[in-house]
């Protein structure tokens, strides 16, 4: 399978994730709350853009199926996983408004610019290979926090690993790999090479995303001159 073989070439860096501290506060339950705050709302601009991928997906399909598909993604994105960050923003007293309107950070920038950037010039299967990695990982996080004892049912990110680790969200992670194997099955190896290229991106974007919540980073690490 097409996803072996991406599989197989990411992961050092999907290890890598679950070596994170960031990663690891979750699972732990010791991640500092600003930092988890500070990646919510950064976390909630990021995936107003990854909706937006879907929705490109569903104009591009060739297929009712793969519309469809790219449809139910999007549904799911904008009413289960950005209602989670909704709901986690009330307990953490971030209005909806403060929510919709955060600055986004260089990373955040970076990464939503890159995946909107790939889905407006590429195909179908392009777009799957922008949103492969981010919806992927996630389940592959959620399913190692949850191993670990009492984690799905700490007080703070118990919620968050439960989510990701659910089997809604595995079954949207199958889904979306079984669609990009579909898609990529046919392709040439240079276009595959390609595909596989913007997953390897996409999956050093992610760990570039923990790596700027667990610095609290908007643009650069020591000087404010930037920010603001
Ligand atoms: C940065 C990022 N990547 C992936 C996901 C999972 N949809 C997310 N919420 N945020």
């Amino acid at each position: 399978m097409f996803t072996d073989r991406l599989y197989e070439k990411a992961k050092p860096i999907w290890e890598a994730y679950l070596e994170h501290p960031f990663v690891k506060g979750i699972g732990e339950g010791s991640l500092e709350l600003d930092k988890f705050k500070f990646f919510i709302e950064q976390d909630y601009l990021y995936l107003i853009d990854y909706a937006r991928v879907f929705a490109l997906g569903s104009v591009k399909a060739t297929t009712l199926e793969t519309m469809t598909q790219f449809a139910d993604l999007l549904h799911s994105t904008l009413n289960e996983e950005m209602e989670l960050h909704r709901t986690y923003a009330k307990k953490l007293g971030i209005s909806r408004a403060q929510l919709e309107n955060t600055d986004p950070s260089a990373t955040t920038l970076a990464y939503t610019s890159y995946m909107l950037n790939k889905a407006h010039q590429g195909s179908d299967a392009e777009v799957v290979a922008c949103v492969l990695a981010c919806t992927w990982s996630y389940n592959f996080i959620g399913l190692d926090l949850n191993q670990k004892e009492g984690a799905s049912e700490h007080e703070r990110y118990g919620d968050w690993i439960t989510m990701y680790a659910s089997d809604e969200f595995t079954k949207l992670a199958e889904n979306m790999k079984n669609l990009m194997d579909r898609l990529a099955v046919d392709k040439p190896e240079h276009e595959k090479a390609y595909l596989e290229e913007i997953f390897i991106h996409t999956s050093k974007l992610e760990y570039l995303f923990w790596e700027m919540a667990d610095q609290k980073k908007m643009w650069l690490n020591k000087s404010n001159l930037l920010d603001g």
